[in-house]
């Protein structure tokens, strides 16, 4: 029996740092840039223990094995070969104590993933047989290659679960939500941090408005003493129980569908500026601390913008529904319009093409704040040259950084139509001469069933 699945990376386009505290919603768009797993039954061992075993052959040394410490213990999981990869035993570590398998396996999962997520420096593509998937080979072990931020841990838990949570459910219909809870605790469990966990719950259930969950609710389950008593069987089946009972909780978050509306796309700009996003939320919650009302003041305004985007993508939908062709000319209109010299004079229909592009303005214009109150390099000088810039080519809504911002990637809301000659105006104006535009859209799709024939020969 083989299964496959993937999930798709991630772009917050509007809700970083807020979205660290559940009073607000947040933006993210899935990206077709996806994490792909082919689950198939593995090797016995001779040693009769039960293994699950992780290959990744587009990395060098992209092969990690967890096998269970004895026959009774169904939960010790123990690397073999030392290779130490905290994103895959932390999953498996969290799938095998939700699910307490009562009887032997031997599993082998192949991870695959796009281009999109990492540096395509030193790669060599290679094709499945039947050509449905091509993916890039790196020189390098995984931990060494360049990523792009577009999610691949958090892309890589959800995947990896939802493969393992089918398997040991005999074909039962996956549960995104089960699957969604465990995979968030097995990514905090990993990064040693309770994040927003956007990133997780876009992998799973694709492009949506999101309000995280409360910390509170796993914060107890990471600190539970198992982790610092392995072996000892009757903790293992008190944190066993008390993982299943939170998974099995509400989590009272909002995870809303959304997509961005017909004929609008996402273009994201790879800068290779690096970022590091705990140093940049380290500051900004030290600012938070040091400065109260100032920063209760701004997240009011920041939080008004993204909502603002929300609801300006929302009317946009609306329009399109209900005055098709009014939607059809403001398209065009925008098309072969720069924002940056749009006349003064305002068309009536337009109003919620305008709130869009004003939206986003409102959102830099926080977000330029927040950099200067916290001294957090969220939207530098550099990135707000570059985002301007932009607006003065046609067919260009306004952009952000996204997610934590800094210096490593911009994302554009481009007509669709218009990409073509932006790109390619881009390439020879100086201005755009750091930036590498990702050939990547928005999926809306979380995590899907694949066809496991697409990755033959890979
Ligand atoms: N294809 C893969 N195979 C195995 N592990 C992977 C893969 N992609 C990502 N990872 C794991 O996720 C880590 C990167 O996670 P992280 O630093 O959080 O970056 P990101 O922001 O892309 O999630 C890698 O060092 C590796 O441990
Ligand atoms: C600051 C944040 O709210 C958003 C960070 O978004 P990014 O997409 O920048 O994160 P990385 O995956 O580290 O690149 C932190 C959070 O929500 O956890």
């Amino acid at each position: 029996m083989s299964q496959a699945f993937s999930a798709p990376g991630k772009a917050l386009l509007a809700g970083g740092y807020l979205v660290l505290d559940p009073s607000y919603n947040s933006y993210v768009t899935a990206l077709s840039s996806r994490m792909h797993v082919v689950l198939r039954l593995g090797q016995e061992r001779s040693d009769g223990l039960s293994s699950i075993k992780v290959l990744s052959p587009q990395f060098h040394n992209g092969e990690w094995e967890y096998i269970t410490t004895s026959k009774e213990d169904l939960l010790s999981v123990k690397e073999v070969n030392d290779r130490v990869n905290p994103f895959l035993i932390a999953t498996v570590n969290t799938v095998l104590a939700y699910i307490q398998p009562s009887t032997k396996y031997n599993v082998q999962l192949n991870i695959y993933s796009d281009p999109g997520y990492h540096s395509q420096e030193n790669t060599t593509p290679k094709l499945s047989i039947n050509g449905k998937r091509s993916f890039l080979c790196h020189t390098q072990a995984i931990h060494e290659v360049a990523k792009t931020g577009l999610g691949s841990s958090a892309g890589l838990v959800s995947v990896v679960t939802a493969a393992l949570i089918s398997y040991f459910g005999k074909g039962k219909e996956l549960d995104k939500n089960v699957v969604h809870n465990v995979a968030q605790i097995a990514h905090c469990y990993a990064q040693k941090k309770i994040g927003s966990g956007f990133d997780v719950a876009a992998a799973v259930y694709g492009s949506i408005i999101y309000r995280r969950f409360q910390p509170k609710i796993i914060e107890d389950l990471l600190q539970h003493p198992v982790f610092s008593a392995t072996g000892d069987e009757k903790l293992q089946k008190e944190y066993s129980s008390a993982l299943r009972k939170v998974v099995d909780s509400d989590w009272d978050f909002n995870h809303t569908p959304c997509t961005l509306p017909p004929h609008i796309r996402l273009l994201m700009g790879d800068i290779q500026g690096g970022s590091e996003t705990p140093k940049l939320v380290s500051k900004i919650l030290q600012w938070k601390k040091e400065k109260p009302e100032q920063s209760s003041a701004l997240y009011k305004d920041l939080n008004a913008a993204n909502e603002s985007l929300i609801t300006a993508l929302d009317e946009l939908h609306k329009l399109y529904k209900e005055k098709h062709d009014v939607y059809s000319k403001g398209i065009k209109f925008f098309s072969d319009q720069s924002i940056d010299n749009l006349t003064k004079e305002v068309i009536p229909d337009f109003t919620a093409f305008y709130d869009l592009i004003s939206s986003i303005k409102s959102i830099r214009l926080n977000l330029r704040k927040l950099t200067e109150y916290s001294g957090a390099s969220v939207e530098p000088k550099e990135q707000t040259a570059l985002l301007d810039d932009c607006i003065t080519l046609k067919g260009c809504f306004g952009g952000v950084v996204p997610g934590a911002g800094g210096y490593d990637a911009i994302c554009l809301l481009m007509v669709d139509d218009s990409i073509g000659k932006f790109v390619q105006a881009s390439k020879s104006d100086s201005r755009f001469e750091k930036v590498t535009w990702l050939n990547l859209h928005e999926e809306k799709n979380g995590i899907i069933v694949e066809d496991v024939r697409h990755y033959l020969g890979l």
